[in-house]
């Protein structure tokens, strides 16, 4: 396995995402991407922005813009913030990319040529005013759940009933207000997902080793009531990718667009393809990741998400890849993630409560949040971002044990002997133990690295951090300085060299302060094999520099004054 294909689920174009979306896809994704690279394998990573759908349409509008020109402005903002974030995407694509619409109508055609389209006759609410279809939000009205007023045709908000544009009391258009709707007969294409069902039963019973959040999922939506449903893949909408069929126009289908779900997991396609094309490269660029007929047998395939998104990744676009009867990669392992709840509550993007990803990035670099986030993702349970308890993670964790082991140790190298790596004394059973103690660990790191168990992985790279310190406690350079020098430069010089291997252990996790180690060390990143070795590679007489502050403390007054400043809610 030395080709790697990662995907993270793709981020909503209507806002700037929040700390939960980001630790629920892109950054673990990353982190996986990180690993992958440092042990030599080639990777190919993958993000876009998802554009499609009514939300867009509407956040647009709210804007004042057109959705076209929104999402182009919204795609930039978040490319931006992601590079802030150091998401080391190959490529950041655009569902709304020309590649994404050519593929869309490429699956739907072979689709159909198959046999798993249906064209299924809809009653739909039009909008006289408004001269157009209502569907999804472009509708609201009394929830026949629960009473609230402002329910969508989508879902109601208070009591989060899915529901039909037409199930709605009282219902309005979302646009003009306009009451005067009625009912019109429209067609609609379906995806015939229950017509695959044994066949994704039997597939997903061959995946014993996914997480059982995964699985739990796609056979909770196989079997539970009447099993696995048909799926609508088209929409009255404007913006989106037209519905074709290949090439050719599919008659009765004009003036539609394909359903975001759709048009969005091929976009993981899409995006490589786009990046194809951007380097002036031709299909096999692409082709070698994503077909099996064309070198991608020995690809191994990753995604990345959130809960909400699994139904979709287990079935829906595993049903698109099937069911065009084409020799498409399918996914090897899927890894989701529960959610990240903001203190004492959700984060939410339509109700802009929580910290997002901007306001993260202005009040501190991004290797605190990654460590905070990672270390703490949602991966068996749902957790929780409370101020306090990042506060004491940043401050032990990156301040206290690595920030302090690097500071103590570069610092009284410099003080005592130069700014190099002094020669002189041998190791003895300390450094023995400590050894056979990082090689224990790191090979356990790797093993959780390798298995995406991103807490238990950060929980070793924090014991591996916290060895060196031990090490550092107990033989007290400082002390057996003023005895034997040579012994303590022993010390320090495996010490330095623990550095560098902090450096490059920590570079999937904290990739901007590992980058400063590495510099500090002035030093390669190979990953270790052998730890003795490892730990031998800076010699006797290697320069190196201090390095500022890696990690400052968080204060009390600082954490009250963010808690304060994020409790409310953003417009
Ligand atoms: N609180 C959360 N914790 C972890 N992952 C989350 C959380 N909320 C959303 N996600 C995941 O973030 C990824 C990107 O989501 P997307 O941009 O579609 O936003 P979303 O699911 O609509 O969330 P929101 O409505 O809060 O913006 C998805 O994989 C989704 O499952
Ligand atoms: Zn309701």
């Amino acid at each position: 396995m030395n080709r790697v294909l990662i995907t993270s689920a793709i981020p909503y174009i209507n806002g700037i995402k929040h700390l939960g979306n980001l630790v629920g896809s892109q950054l673990p994704a990353d982190l996986y991407a990180r690993y992958n690279r440092c042990r030599g394998r080639e990777v190919m990573f993958i993000c876009a922005t998802d554009e499609h759908g009514t939300p867009a349409e509407l956040a647009a509008a709210k804007a004042g813009k057109p959705v076209a020109e929104f999402c182009a402005e919204m795609h930039e903002v978040q490319a931006e913030i992601a590079r802030g974030f150091r998401l080391s995407f190959d490529n950041f694509g655009r569902s709304s990319s020309p590649q994404n619409h050519k593929l869309t109508q490429h699956f739907a055609g072979k689709l159909a040529d198959n046999g798993f389209i249906e064209e299924v006759s809809e009653k739909q609410v039009y909008s006289n005013a408004d001269g157009r279809f209502l569907p999804d939000r472009y509708i609201e009205g009394e929830c026949p759940n629960c009473g609230y007023d402002g329910a969508r045709g989508d879902q109601c908000e208070n009591c989060t009933k899915q529901l039909d544009p037409t199930d709605l009391i009282n219902p309005r258009s979302a646009i003009s207000g306009s009451t005067d709707l009625e009912v019109r007969e429209t067609k609609h294409l379906y995806l015939k997902q229950s017509a695959m069902k044994d066949k994704l039963d039997a597939w997903i019973d061959q995946k014993s080793d996914w997480p059982v959040l995964t699985t739990s999922i796609a056979k909770k939506w196989l079997h539970d009531g009447d099993g696995l449903q048909d799926r609508g893949i088209t929409r009255d909408l404007d913006w989106g990718v037209p519905v074709k069929k290949g090439g050719e126009d599919w008659p009765g289908m004009e003036g539609k667009v394909f359903y975001v779900w759709f048009d969005a997991p091929i976009e993981y396609i899409a995006a490589t393809a786009e990046l194809a094309d951007e380097k002036g490269e031709g299909p096999e660029f692409w082709e070698r990741w994503w077909r099996t007929d064309k070198g991608a047998d020995d690809v191994r395939y990753v995604q990345f998400m959130g809960k909400d998104n699994v139904p979709f990744h287990t079935l829906s676009f595993p049903a698109t890849i099937m069911g065009s009867q084409e020799p498409w990669k399918l996914v090897d392992y899927i890894k989701s993630f529960n959610y990240l709840n903001y203190d004492g509550g959700q984060f939410s993007t339509s109700k802009g409560r929580g910290v997002f990803m901007d306001q993260a990035l202005s009040i501190l670099p991004a290797d605190y949040w990654r460590w905070w986030l990672l270390s703490h993702a949602p991966e068996n349970s749902d957790s929780e971002f409370t101020w306090e308890n990042f506060q004491t993670s940043v401050n032990k964790d990156l301040a206290d044990v690595l920030g302090n082991f690097v500071s103590r140790v570069t610092k009284f190298c410099r003080s005592k002997f130069s700014e190099a790596v002094p020669e002189g004394g041998s190791y003895g059973d300390a450094e023995t133990a400590l050894i056979a103690d990082l090689t224990t660990k790191v090979r356990a790191y790797e093993g959780h690295m390798e298995a995406m168990d991103v807490r238990k992985a950060a929980q070793e790279l924090r014991g591996i951090w916290v060895a060196g310190n031990e090490y550092l406690q107990s033989t007290a350079p400082w002390a057996t300085f003023k005895t034997d020098p040579d012994q303590a430069a022993a010390q320090i010089r495996l010490a330095l060299n623990l550095i560098r291997l902090y450096a490059v252990l920590s570079a999937p996790f904290i990739p901007d302060a590992s980058e400063t180690l590495r510099a500090a060390m002035d030093t390669d990143m190979d990953w270790p094999g052998d730890v003795a070795e490892a730990l031998d590679t800076l010699k006797p007489g290697h320069a190196f520099t201090v390095p500022e502050n890696l990690f400052a403390k968080i204060a009390d007054e600082q954490r009250e004054e963010w808690q304060e400043r994020f409790a409310g809610t953003r417009d």
